[in-house]
């Protein structure tokens, strides 16, 4: 019982991410569980207060809230994007940017400055337990912030985002592609080493 670990996400998209990384291409059990190792992930669509701070203390508090909700092993993620020009900020608050601002929104808070850097982050909370230290894992990917948005908007900030050394915008990409370099990949496949070092 303590292999299985529940991710635990109010976002659809980022859950069919995730599924999809995990997977590497294979079919899902007939109950949507992955394995990795020994572990078998399942999920769970609560929708977790956050609370403001760092993102390592907003994922550590979502981790800590999920395991004690549901006392078992938990999985959760935050995403932040942070701008370079402003030091990092929206940062862990970019939801409730891109929800009041909407992305032109966001897009004209850098109207101000040249530099229109950005880098992504997706942080893993692991918590066995309520009561347990919670571990993370950080992957971070660079880009700019693109003038107008291009592709589909139904994902975040993918239609602003435009990862270094590309030419189209996280939302312009195939699935397969951003799943190579995402933040949420470089996060997950730290998330995947431990969880096989764990399974030895
Ligand atoms: O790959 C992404 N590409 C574009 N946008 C993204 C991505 N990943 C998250 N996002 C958006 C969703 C939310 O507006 C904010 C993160 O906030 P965040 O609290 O981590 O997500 P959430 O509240 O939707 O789900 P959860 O229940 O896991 O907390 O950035
Ligand atoms: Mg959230």
């Amino acid at each position: 019982m303590s292999d299985t670990i529940t991710f635990v996400t109010g976002n659809s998209n980022k859950l069919r991410e995730v599924v999809h990384i995990l997977s590497h291409g294979a079919p899902p059990s007939n109950d949507g569980s992955h394995k990795v190792g020994k572990f078998t992930v399942v999920n769970n669509s609560l929708d977790l207060e956050e609370v403001q701070g760092t993102i390592e203390e907003v994922t550590i508090f979502k981790a800590k809230k999920a395991a004690e909700l549901l006392q078992r092993p938990v999985l959760v993620e935050d995403t932040c994007l942070g701008y370079d020009a402003l030091n990092g900020l929206p940062g862990p608050y970019i939801k409730w940017f891109v929800e009041s601002l909407g992305l032109e929104g966001i897009v004209k808070l850098l109207a101000g400055f040249d530099d229109k850097s950005a880098k992504a982050y997706c942080t893993f909370g692991y918590c066995k337990g309520p009561g347990e230290d919670v571990v993370l894992f950080q992957g971070v990917t660079e880009g700019t912030i693109v003038l107008k948005a291009r592709g589909p908007t139904d994902f975040g900030w993918d239609a602003v985002f435009q990862p270094k050394g590309y030419t189209e915008t996280y939302a312009e990409m195939s699935k397969e592609t951003k799943n190579l370099i995402s933040h949420r990949y470089r996060a997950l496949d730290k998330v995947r080493t431990f969880l096989l070092e764990q399974s030895e």
